[in-house]
């Protein structure tokens, strides 16, 4: 078909929001969904699509032209982007902001040797918030950039926290630090560390004969994800979680505050309010998996980013359209 055939590597948030979004974008379709779990216990939203296991998904690589992988950053994306860019074209979340030069580097002789194209840290944040840090300060480069996220849930530290031995499940919200927002909104370009712009408030359901001591001290120490923070702790049951935690909206904002020539202020802001971030992450995913699929058509293999990504690459329109629709 002339279709751009998609795979999906792991059935989480982001997987099932994957395979929504691809419902959405006609000039795709979804082929097969691979899970560490038993293929056999996973029940897809759309119909007649196969689950398979992770473990034989080499003898698939013919089949599929691009592979998103929904992957967990903590301790997943770490093993399988480098492994699957080994024979797939791949689109992936990561988002350990400290730990992605070495992910470059790991995923890229991947794809390198491979001629496949491994198209990294595409989402929110690290993704479109990305973009618009580096629109800023290329056109003020006189000034300050300043990301706020929430009142929301992060996948990413929600991921997580489930890591932590004891754990049974769990979420976290990560709330801006109002007095933070309101000194960048005054434009005074205040010098703010990671602990002044942010606090975090994890809810946490505990395995049977868990401690709570223990399991509170591994996740605020935890490097990367909550050591920079003052973090909250509260414990809970299932029930509580299923019933009050079940949502997942986020947002946040990127804000450029700087001078052009002659002193005369300038800000650029990008926001975004999000009723699911799993969905609008995928959402990023599929339209980026667009753009990997052509820029390996075109020879641009190995690690990419989305500062590497042409925007036009992004859009089902083909550039004569997009001329005329858009510019
Ligand atoms: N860059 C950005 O802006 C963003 C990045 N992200 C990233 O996306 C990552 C994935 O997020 P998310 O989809 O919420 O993670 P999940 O915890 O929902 O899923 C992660 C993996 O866990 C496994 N899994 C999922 N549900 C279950 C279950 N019930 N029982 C056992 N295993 C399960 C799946 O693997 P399998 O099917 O193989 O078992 C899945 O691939 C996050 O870690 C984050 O880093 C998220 C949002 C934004
Ligand atoms: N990657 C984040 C997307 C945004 C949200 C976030 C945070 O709340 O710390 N950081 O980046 C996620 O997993 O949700």
């Amino acid at each position: 078909s002339s279709k751009i055939r998609v795979g999906i590597a792991g059935y989480g948030n982001l997987g099932r929001g994957v395979e929504l979004a691809l419902a959405q974008n006609p000039d795709m379709e979804l082929v097969s969904v691979f899970t560490r779990r038993d293929p056999a216990s996973l029940r897809l939203q759309s119909a007649g699509v196969p689950v398979r296991a992770l473990d034989q998904i080499e003898q698939y690589r013919n089949d599929i032209d691009v592979l998103i992988l929904c992957g967990g950053s903590k301790n997943d994306l770490p093993e399988q982007g480098p492994a699957l860019a080994r024979w797939f074209t791949t689109v992936d979340s990561f988002d350990t902001h400290a730990r992605i030069p070495e992910y470059y580097a790991a995923v890229d002789a991947a794809a390198q040797g491979a001629g496949t194209t491994a198209l990294i840290a595409v989402g929110w944040d690290p993704g479109l918030f990305s973009l618009n840090r580096l629109y800023g300060e290329c056109v003020l480069p006189v000034g300050q950039t300043y990301t706020f996220w929430g009142k929301g849930l992060s996948q990413g530290h929600s991921d997580a926290i489930r890591r932590v031995a004891g754990v049974a499940g769990g979420v976290q919200y990560t709330l801006p630090i109002e007095a933070a927002v309101q000194r960048v909104r005054n434009g005074e370009q205040p010098e703010l560390s990671t602990r002044e712009k942010h606090k975090r408030q994890c809810f946490v359901v505990l395995e049977q004969g868990a401690d709570a001591d223990t399991v509170r001290e591994a996740i605020v120490t935890m490097p990367d994800y909550f050591a920079d923070y003052d973090t909250e702790v509260n414990f809970i049951d299932a029930e509580t979680l299923a019933r009050d935690h079940a949502a997942m909206p986020h947002g946040g904002f990127v804000i450029r505050s700087g001078q052009s020539g002659s002193g005369s202020q300038q800000v650029v802001e990008y926001a975004l309010n999000l009723g699911s971030n799993p969905e609008f992450t995928s959402s990023v995913l599929v339209a980026y998996a667009r753009a990997a699929y052509r820029m390996n058509k075109n020879g641009q293999t190995g690690a990419q980013t989305v500062l590497d990504v042409a925007p036009g690459l992004l859009s089902p329109k083909t550039p004569a359209q997009l001329r005329k629709e858009l510019l």
